[in-house]
């Protein structure tokens, strides 16, 4: 478990992360979002000690990084994986950091076969493609086997074999109970990893709520018919208060279910060609909530402000 509370961070003038308070709970993937700037990567840093917040606190299982006796055995993670000898083969690379934190070394041997990279353990982490160099950083974070594991933009890069890999070894390191925070840019990939979300903008708290939530909650549902009548169909479905608007040949009805115009068609004899419910999908969500909060449009508005005024409080409260 990772509670932040109040946690917040000024460099200089800037302020990267302000009152920053969310849970992120074991047993699940939870999403790290944010526009460029919003201040993801400074919060990760503060998770794991290598920021000092300037007010308010982050803790992990109930304790702050710098007071964790052995802290590779509790946290993990993964922010840049690059970050390796490039001259080192990967087996000396987690021997190296498996020494150097007193951790047994048969656990370099169990985390290079959890990764697959057994096979090319003897060869030189340099020479490792962006996805060998991904599953090595991963199989660093788990050396210590902890209960909480962060991944700064894990798929950044990847091939699609990459990225399900990464999305199905994450799920399954939820579903041992741990506890996974995952930031990235690729919303359509966060909404196939991510069972929870948090959401900020400008270094506030947008959301936090589950996958689910977040997208019902910010989207329309909408239902998506097509009809050699259109027009009469139309006409019906108005006629029942619905809010109708055509694209591309289709009647799009805001706010009804298939049912209830399957229902309206039906008892009028109009033939349908098309039936579909339309779900809102997490990138339109995440513009909708966070639209006003990123950074490069700073001159449209007042600041910080501007994001709580665009905050919706049910989705802040949502989930927990
Ligand atoms: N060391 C630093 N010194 C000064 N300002 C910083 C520093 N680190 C971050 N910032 C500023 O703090 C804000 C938040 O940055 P941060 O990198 O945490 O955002 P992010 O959400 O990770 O962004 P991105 O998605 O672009 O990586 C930005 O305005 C950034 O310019």
């Amino acid at each position: 478990m990772i509670e932040a509370v109040g946690l917040t961070k000024h460099y200089g003038r800037t302020v990267a992360v302000d009152n920053l308070s969310f849970t992120v709970k074991p047993g699940r993937v939870t999403g790290f979002l944010g526009p460029n700037g919003a201040g993801k990567s400074t919060t990760m840093r503060m998770i794991l000690g290598l920021d000092r917040p300037t007010a308010g606190q982050v803790l992990i299982d109930g304790t702050p990084y710098r007071d964790l006796r052995r802290p590779l055995t509790t946290v993990g993670a993964l922010l840049d994986a690059k970050w390796v000898h490039p001259n080192r083969s990967a087996r000396a690379h987690l021997r190296w950091l498996a020494k150097s934190n007193r951790l047994p070394e048969r656990r370099v041997a169990e985390v290079l076969d959890q990764v697959g990279l057994t096979k090319v353990a003897g060869r030189r982490a340099g020479g490792f493609s962006l996805g060998m160099a991904q599953r090595l950083g991963i199989a660093a974070a788990l050396l210590g086997d902890p209960k909480v594991l962060l991944f700064d933009e894990p798929v950044n890069g990847l091939d699609p074999e990459g990225i399900l890999w990464i999305r199905q070894f994450m799920q399954g390191l939820a579903a041992e109970g741990r506890t996974v925070l995952v930031s990235s840019h690729l919303l359509s990939e966060m909404a196939l990893t991510a069972q929870d979300l948090v959401v900020i903008g400008r270094g506030r708290l947008i959301a936090q709520s589950s996958t689910a939530e977040f997208v019902e909650r910010a989207t329309e549902n909408t239902v998506r018919v097509r009809s050699p009548q259109l027009d009469r169909l139309r006409v019906l479905i108005e006629q029942r208060g619905h809010a109708v608007r055509e694209d591309d040949g289709a009647l799009v009805v805001a706010e009804a279910t298939s049912e209830q115009i399957g229902e309206i068609a039906g008892a009028a004899g109009v033939v349908l060609h098309e039936l579909s419910p339309q779900r809102g999908s997490l990138e339109q969500a995440f513009m909708q909530l966070t639209g006003d909060s990123v950074e490069y449009r700073t001159e449209l508005g007042n600041g910080l402000n501007e994001i709580v005024a665009g905050t919706d409080q049910r989705l802040v409260s949502a989930g927990r």
